[in-house]
């Protein structure tokens, strides 16, 4: 893996302590269900955040309220001091992508086209030249290309380029799905369980990448059930609690937090777990999430999965 993504012409950079994510009051109520309660969250330039909590405390919901996957039922989610419409590719147009909890490439495409693919953004060729096939479309799909291999490499994965996704491992398909979220150039990067159904090597890798991607002023917000790689990684975390933020801190504040060990924790963190169960309740997912492919399992279709997740 290399540890630079050669600099690019992109919205993404923001100076270090610029809000640039900024959730406000969000609520998000499914019939009688009050998924999430009144959270407020702000990720700035060049943060890590966390956002943890046990199975069913909205962690996701918060996710797909923050990228327009669902309308929040009140609040306002802001990028760079603009609201966000709730329409997921103006919000990625926007500069925030995002990786899902249940894997969704496209399976029966190459490594390299799944990342192409996440390229539709920030390409200006439009219909028309498509079909005409003109010098400017052979040149914007040569930009395309080379800026895809240099994500590839970025992540370790440019010796499959040309491997079909479904024949990865489970491990590199998530590597592939954050290549792919890099391909939209985001400001923000947005990773629901990035480290489910991982081994411990596969895991500390992970760490790595997101480190390099903080580093090439990307921020990040992160889901994840393994406290070890949260503690280790993140500059605040924010812990979800029945829909509610019960505490948001650094590290050390929220693992020392008699309400968080209380609610999500069961026990002081050690920072010695390598995953999940030994530091989360019982009700922790499995390593690997409900719906994912087991090692070199593929996923069934082309298509991508419909659910939230
Ligand atoms: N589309 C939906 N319709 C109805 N209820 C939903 C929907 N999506 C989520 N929920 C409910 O909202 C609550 C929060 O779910 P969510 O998936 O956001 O939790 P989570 O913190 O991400 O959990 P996990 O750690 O298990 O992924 C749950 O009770 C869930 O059943």
């Amino acid at each position: 893996m290399t540890t630079t993504i050669p600099q690019q012409p992109t919205p993404a950079s923001a100076g270090p302590k610029q809000a640039l994510l900024e959730a406000s009051g969000v609520i998000m109520r499914f019939g009688g269900l009050t998924a999430v309660r009144d959270v407020s969250l702000t990720v700035n330039g060049g943060e890590i955040v966390g956002l943890i909590g046990p199975n069913g405390a909205g962690k996701t919901t918060f996710f797909n309220c923050l990228t327009g996957l669902y309308v929040p039922t009140e609040g306002t989610v802001s990028y760079r001091g603009t609201v966000l419409p709730p329409k997921p590719h103006l919000v990625t147009q926007a500069g925030i992508a995002r990786t899902f909890q249940n894997i969704r490439l496209f399976a029966n495409m190459t490594v390299l086209e799944n990342v192409l693919v996440g390229r539709h953004t920030r390409t200006r060729e439009g219909l028309f030249s498509a079909i005409v096939r003109g010098p400017g479309f052979h040149r914007a799909e040569r930009a395309s290309r080379e800026r895809a291999m240099e994500l590839l490499e970025f992540t370790g994965l440019a010796a499959k380029a040309d491997h079909l996704a479904r024949n990865l491992p489970y491990g590199e398909q998530r590597k592939l799905e954050i290549a792919r979220a890099l391909a939209s150039e985001p400001g923000l990067l947005l990773l629901d369980e990035p480290t489910a159904g991982m081994n411990p090597q596969e895991t500390r890798a992970t760490e790595e990448l997101v480190f390099a991607i903080r580093d090439q002023g990307i921020a990040v917000l992160v889901i994840e059930h393994d406290m070890r790689f949260i503690f280790n990684l993140c500059d605040r975390v924010a812990v979800l609690v029945q829909g509610e933020k019960l505490v948001e801190g650094s590290s050390e504040v929220v693992q020392n937090d008699e309400r968080v060990i209380a609610a999500y924790l069961g026990e002081p963190f050690e920072g010695t777990p390598q995953s999940a169960p030994e530091a989360a309740p019982a009700d922790a997912p499995e390593s690997a999430p409900a719906g994912a492919p087991d090692d070199d399992e593929a996923p069934e279709n082309d298509e991508q999965q419909e659910n939230d997740k």
